[in-house]
């Protein structure tokens, strides 16, 4: 191995210096090189993060890595591509359907069906004709980019996904479908996508259309019998993204439009990418044939964002803005709104517009206070399990090692803060919170008081620690 881990130092600056540097950071950094499985030390076992990536490592770069192989050994390596153990990357709860598109299995599919009966909607605003097709009307946001996007577990398949759709249009994986709860950023993904096309071929026509407005689209097109123009206009699309496709639901032909569309831009191997709350397999009132020509592509989901990336978001969020938000108040934030992006976006908003209102510093009283409402609908919940959690969260260790019987410092001190804030901020007797914490002794946690009442006195950081902890414990 150690000769293995030389050639990979290698291989690395070979790549780094041979592919851009986005591909480089997205598929080769987060490769594992180690040693094969079968002992013997001959030859690299490179270890990728997800089938996805694994995938695409295979296909795109084991070619070029065997190469330098060879050239640096003088043989031909033996490369074997492992994946990393489920937890390392998350992946889509339901399995990713990577196989590229079949054009036979398309054409064969896409016989016309007969149009139902048209819906008798309200109407939306005017959509997009044939003749506004150009980049102004692609309704792309430029403020949502891969820049602004903060990458974490919760969303870095579904980014490098993206990322490769955007770098290959209409040949990676066709189309891509991106699912995920309210609020998680799936709008500000595929709006990264299509300015990333744009920004490298302006020439491509792109156009950005939430569900609803396809609908609409549809319904004029009926009323104002201009069919032709409306098929022309998303037949000659470069990119067609489409949102929140669950809006579809039960509205037929608008389905057959979209049937009919998706065909004919998959067959010109034109992109398509959608969107949608759940797992394609489970929106209601999708045409089976629809739902069937997802798979065809791949799919990826959007998970809600860990804490970490929760205060990644909002220190982003924060600096757009350009004001410097302080890890505390970002941190009491993160550790109160935990599912939604936009939910999180806006109770920053609403601290940053109380502290400018006021005249007075973004600080941790400040937010507390424009938060009140919030936290104190938190509050009444606050547990034994949460307190452990939050100091277990904010000294970066496992939730576990609150039970546990270690005894290291990093560990014991969060104990003993977490058993303090528990007296301090619940109604538990001793014995209780003793219990709660790995079943230990009443006089372990009566000794844990003690003791971190008495070091605050004397240690700063420690009561700043303390100080931020009952904060965002208490609201
Ligand atoms: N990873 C992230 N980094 C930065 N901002 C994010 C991230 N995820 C979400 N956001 C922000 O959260 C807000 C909501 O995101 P977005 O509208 O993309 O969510 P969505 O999944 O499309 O929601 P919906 O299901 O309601 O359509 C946006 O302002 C977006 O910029």
């Amino acid at each position: 191995m150690p000769q293995c881990a030389a050639f990979w130092t290698h291989c690395l600056s070979c790549l780094e210096q041979e592919l851009p540097s986005q591909q480089y950071k997205t598929w080769i950094v987060p490769l594992r090189a180690e040693e094969p499985s079968g002992g013997d030390g001959a030859g690299l076992r490179l270890v990728a993060p997800s089938n996805f990536h694994r995938q695409w490592l295979r296909d795109r770069y084991l070619r070029r890595i065997e190469e330098l192989g060879e050239e640096y050994f003088g043989a031909p390596l033996a490369i074997e591509v492992g994946l990393a153990p489920a937890g390392g990357v998350r992946r889509p709860s339901a399995p990713p359907s990577a196989a590229p598109v079949s054009t036979a299995t398309q054409s064969t599919a896409a016989a016309p069906q007969p149009a139902p009966p048209m819906p008798r909607p309200a109407m939306p605003e005017a959509p997009v004709s044939a003749e506004t097709a150009n980049y102004d009307k692609s309704r792309l946001n430029p403020d949502f980019t891969f820049d602004t996007l903060v990458t974490g577990r919760a969303n870095d398949l579904a980014r490098a996904a993206a990322l490769q759709v955007a770098q290959n249009p209409g040949v990676s994986y066709n189309p891509l479908f991106i699912y995920g709860g309210v609020g998680l950023g799936k709008t500000h993904l595929i709006h990264a996508l299509g300015n990333y096309v744009f920004k490298h071929d302006p020439r491509k026509v792109i156009r950005y259309v939430h569900a609803e407005d396809y609908y609409a689209d549809v319904v004029r097109a009926y009323q104002q019998k201009s069919f032709d123009v409306f098929k022309r206009y998303y037949r000659s699309l470069d990119v067609l993204i489409i949102d929140d496709i669950q809006f579809f639901n039960n509205k037929n032909r608008t389905q057959e439009e979209f049937f009919h569309a998706f065909n004919a831009l998959t067959e010109a191997k034109k992109q398509i990418i959608i969107t949608s709350d759940t797992y394609p397999k489970d929106v209601q009132g999708l045409e089976d044939r629809l739902i069937s020509r997802f798979d065809w592509g791949l799919t990826v989901q959007i998970e809600p964002p860990e804490l970490e990336m929760r205060v990644a978001i909002l220190k982003k969020k924060a600096e757009v803005e350009r004001i410097a938000l302080d890890d505390d108040v970002a941190f009491l934030i993160a550790k109160n709104l935990r599912s939604n992006v936009r939910e999180l976006e806006g109770a920053l908003k609403k601290v940053l517009a109380f502290a400018r209102f006021h005249g007075k510093e973004v600080t941790l009283e400040v937010a507390k206070e424009a938060l009140k409402d919030l936290l104190n609908a938190h509050n009444r919940q606050l547990t034994v399990e949460f307190i452990q959690k939050t100091v277990a969260d904010y000294y970066k260790i496992k939730v576990a090692d609150m039970h546990s019987k270690k005894r290291t410092r990093v560990i014991a001190r969060p104990r003993q803060v977490a058993m303090f804030l528990a007296k301090d901020l619940t109604p538990m007797s001793l014995p209780a919170i003793g219990e709660a914490f790995g079943g230990r002794d009443h006089t372990t946690v009566l000794h844990a008081c003690r003791t971190i009442a008495e070091l605050r006195l004397g240690d700063t950081q420690l009561n700043h620690d303390l100080h931020v902890l009952t904060q965002v414990l208490r609201g």
